[in-house]
């Protein structure tokens, strides 16, 4: 979830167009000042990079940031000081450093920095996941954690998945018709599936009904393409002049009316007595519920956190899940003996019944050693929500200042030969005997993140990509599509963005095996 750090291109070409000139007037000046603040920092500070005057390093970062900072990391190591703009940025790649910073300093560690599009789009950063560490997000990351993800309550949307499961399959053999295979484009698939899923938990309704599709890709479009003026502070201007603020709270007002709406009707169609019970109650009732409860208590829950929290559920719980299922039907076309091993493994527990229950799951170990293979060769956030430090301390025998911003490239370790085998294969076998989880306890596989400000939907998400998974390869046979459909779908470019997706569709065909 966290490329938070680009602009768009032609902010950073009038950006450098500029700074090129600048230089070419001031050299002199600016070799001066150059190797002044390189040899300024602190002796213990990490290594970093040289940087340039007002820019830092944010030059340096490339398209893909989890490759570009694991590249520099390469030369200056696990704990390497960056610069963007003015904000000192600690990166993090290995899992030792991990394991101080989200371990042992988690304390320390656990602030969000300040963004301008989260206050933008989670009204003012009142939601869990932007929300500066301390009181008010101690009580709406628990209410995350008890009322709306606890495994309970993940187990009561049971028929929800499974019928838009079953819905997603009839999509998919309606699509074949009478012919043995036909094209299916599993990009769209895929996100019509979880989209329906996360929508009817949170909103009681499916996305597709919705009239989210616009401002939430929008939404998607802008957290991507961020802010400099969120290192520059003097720089914010130009979000206002090149219209991006303004893009973004049209869209955000657009969310809010349809959120007022959501909230409206569920306080029209019941009663909400039942917050923590055993029925079909979607996130907004269980909200609704808690602030009845809430107004008793010294936390009362207002309408605003609601949409909040409401908002974390679609920022955070849809795309992720998206990119793992687009990333792991890939690697399996692209490793046929992987696909047949999933298929043979899935078709028999799967007997003659017709689709996969979540009770078949347990019985699947290749498939969760798929999806673990996926989450640790293709995290969807590479690198992990910012975290901000909250008081100077060491790490690794380093000073850190109050306010540096921490980046832990949970993709750099992931993929470290120190800690696995040819780290660049799909390998799901690896995990077949090992007892490596990816709940934030083993620090070389932390695709959740780790610590108090680690995922609290990891529940919810691996029950939706293991059981659309395992039923869309037990219905059908996939192939590869010639030309260049085919190379599309096999081409492993990635996007740019808070999550990282594959960058061209997945379009494979699909012959029905049922
Ligand atoms: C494959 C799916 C997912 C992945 C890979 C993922 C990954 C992450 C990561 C890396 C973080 C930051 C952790 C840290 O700072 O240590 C995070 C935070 C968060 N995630 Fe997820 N996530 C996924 C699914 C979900 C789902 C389904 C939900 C909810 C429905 C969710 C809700 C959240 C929230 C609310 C936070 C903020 C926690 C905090 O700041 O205290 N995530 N997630």
């Amino acid at each position: 979830m966290s490329n938070i750090l680009s602009e768009t291109s032609s902010l950073l070409w009038f950006f450098l167009s500029m700074l090129s000139l600048f230089i070419f007037l001031a050299f002199p000046i600016i070799v001066n000042l150059l190797s002044r603040s390189n040899s300024r920092s602190s002796k213990d500070s990490p290594p970093s990079p040289s940087k340039l005057p007002i820019l830092g390093n944010l030059h340096q970062l490339g398209t893909s940031h989890h490759r570009t900072l694991h590249s520099l990391a390469q030369t200056y190591g696990p704990l390497m000081l960056l610069h963007f703009g003015k904000v000192p940025v600690l990166v993090v790649s290995n899992a030792e450093a991990a394991t101080e910073i989200l371990k042992t300093q988690d304390h320390v560690f656990c602030n969000r920095p300040h963004r301008k599009m989260f206050d933008i789009f989670w009204y003012g950063s009142r939601d869990v996941a932007s929300a500066p560490y301390g009181h008010y997000w101690r009580q709406v990351k628990s209410i995350c954690v008890l009322h709306l993800l606890s495994t309970k309550k993940v187990q009561s949307f049971g028929r929800v998945r499974e019928e838009e499961v079953v819905g997603m399959i009839e999509k998919v053999r309606k699509s074949c018709g009478d012919s043995n295979s036909m094209a299916v484009n599993l990009t769209d698939v895929f996100s019509d599936v979880t989209n329906d899923i996360v929508c009817r938990s949170v909103i009681g309704k499916r996305y597709e009904a919705s009239e989210l599709r616009g401002p939430m890709s929008q939404l998607e479009e802008l957290l991507g393409a961020s802010v400099l003026g969120d290192y520059i502070p003097w720089l914010h201007w130009l979000g206002r002049v090149n219209g991006m603020y303004g893009k973004a709270e049209r869209a955000a007002k657009q969310l809010d009316e349809f959120l007022d709406k959501v909230v409206d009707e569920h306080l029209g169609k019941r009663g909400c007595d039942d917050a923590d019970g055993e029925g079909q109650n979607d996130f907004v009732d269980i909200l609704l519920g808690i602030q009845k409860t809430s107004s008793t208590t010294d936390f009362q829950v207002d309408r605003t956190i609601m949409k909040a929290l409401i908002m974390d559920m679609f920022g955070a719980g849809t795309d992720t899940t998206l990119a793992v299922l687009e990333w792991a039907m890939t690697e399996l076309l692209r490793h046929p003996s992987a696909m047949q091993k999933l298929q043979y493994e899935v078709r028999r527990v799967a007997g003659d019944r017709t689709h996969i229950t979540e009770e078949d799951l347990s019985d699947m170990p290749y498939l969760k050693a798929v999806i673990k293979e996926i989450l640790r060769l293709h995290p969807p956030s590479p690198i992990l929500i910012p975290r901000e430090c909250m008081q100077d301390t060491k790490v690794m025998g380093y000073d850190i200042t109050t306010g540096t911003q921490v980046i832990v490239n949970s993709w750099a370790i992931s993929t470290d030969p120190s800690y696995w085998d040819q780290p660049l294969e799909f390998q799901p076998e690896r995990f077949l005997n090992s007892s490596i989880d990816i709940k934030g306890h083993d620090f070389n596989l932390i695709p959740f993140g780790a610590g108090r400000r680690g995922c609290p939907g990891i529940a919810f998400a691996m029950v939706v990509n293991e059981l659309v998974l395992a039923n869309i390869v037990h219905q059908f046979d996939w192939a590869v599509p010639d030309g260049l459909l085919g190379r599309h779908t096999l081409d492993m470019s990635e996007t740019t963005g808070l999550t990282v997706h594959k960058k061209l569709p997945l379009v494979a065909l699909a012959s029905p095996h049922l």
